[in-house]
């Protein structure tokens, strides 16, 4: 059915396999299994209550999974079972970010705070976790200058260098919504999980957004995993869709498959199965109307 060359089947970044969540007597999601490839932009959808937060939440450690196993390929080799790992070490050793729903800057801070604060590890690191360090040691200074270099380099990148002393909380939302990316980036993730990142944006700045994630793409080396409603975005920027619903995996292909898939129809119409012939059959005669 698939080009056996899809990168989420040769090259897996991230491999979620048989993946239950339960809370209480609630299964949120349900021996869920995909592969998310190296490179790509892949996108997980469904109806609102599918369980696509909670499949983040199990990625980047906030919950452990009840079942099941998530493991992390990266680029040098090393394999991580992200469901084994504290979250700080998730982050910090397996190169995953995220952003949120709800914007989660630091808006008191500057534009350029906002860039330099997201690389503290590195920096703190290099000074040899002591005070002296930051004041003599030869490797701060090098790190130090790193930092503010790949943050000059995201404020061009989502056009805020002109804005780098101004307040974050200041920024339009589409700004800040890039400005957070941008955060997430200057940590040098491997995957970077985006939740819901076009939710709020107007029409311009959506597609910003959308240069902004084809150009990570295409420039960086970072696969993208996100959680969208807006299929307008899904389907013009995603290599690979995964969808959900109730839990379960009801599709996963290239957009234009999932697109024509019945069931991912059904699911967005909220109909039974034995009712998609039908939404099918309705959906054909409202495009031939539309052509006429
Ligand atoms: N911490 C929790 N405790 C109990 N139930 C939870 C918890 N987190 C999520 N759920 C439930 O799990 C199910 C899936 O929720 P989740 O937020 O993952 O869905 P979603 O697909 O991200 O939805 P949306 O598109 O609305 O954000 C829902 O029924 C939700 O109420």
């Amino acid at each position: 059915m698939h080009d056996p060359h899809f990168n989420w089947e040769h090259d897996p970044i991230l491999e979620v396999q048989h993946v239950q969540m339960r809370f209480g007597g609630l299964v949120a999601v349900s021996d869920l299994s995909f592969q998310a490839g190296r490179g790509d932009i892949t996108a997980l959808i469904g109806p609102n209550g599918a369980g696509k937060t909670t499949v983040f939440n199990c990625i980047t450690g906030f919950y452990k999974p009840t079942q099941g196993m998530l493991k992390l390929n990266l680029s040098t080799g090393a394999h991580h079972l992200l469901e084994r790992m504290p979250d700080f070490k998730i982050a910090a050793k397996a190169k995953v970010a995220r952003t949120f729903q709800n914007i989660r800057l630091f808006s008191g801070m500057t534009v350029l705070e906002n860039l330099l604060v997201a690389q503290h590890n590195p920096l703190m690191i290099a000074s040899g976790m002591t005070f002296l360090g930051i004041f003599g040691v030869a490797s701060y200074k090098a790190a130090e200058r790193e930092s503010y270099e790949r943050a000059v380099y995201w404020l061009n990148k989502i056009g805020l260098y002109d804005r780098a002393d101004d307040p974050a909380g200041d920024l339009p939302y589409g700004a800040q919504r890039r400005l957070e990316i941008a955060r997430a980036m200057c940590t040098a993730p491997e995957i970077l999980c985006l939740d819901e990142p076009a939710a709020g944006l107007n029409p311009r700045e959506s597609a910003e957004l959308n240069q902004l994630l084809l150009d990570i793409r295409k420039n960086e080396a970072t696969s993208l995993l996100l959680i969208e409603h807006d299929m307008s975005v899904v389907m013009e920027i995603s290599d690979h869709v995964v969808v959900l619903e109730y839990g379960t995996k009801i599709a996963d292909g290239t957009p234009d498959e999932v697109r024509n898939d019945p069931k991912v129809i059904a699911a967005y119409l909220g109909v039974d199965d034995d009712e998609v012939e039908e939404v099918e059959e309705a959906l054909d005669e409202a495009v031939e109307e539309a052509q006429q």
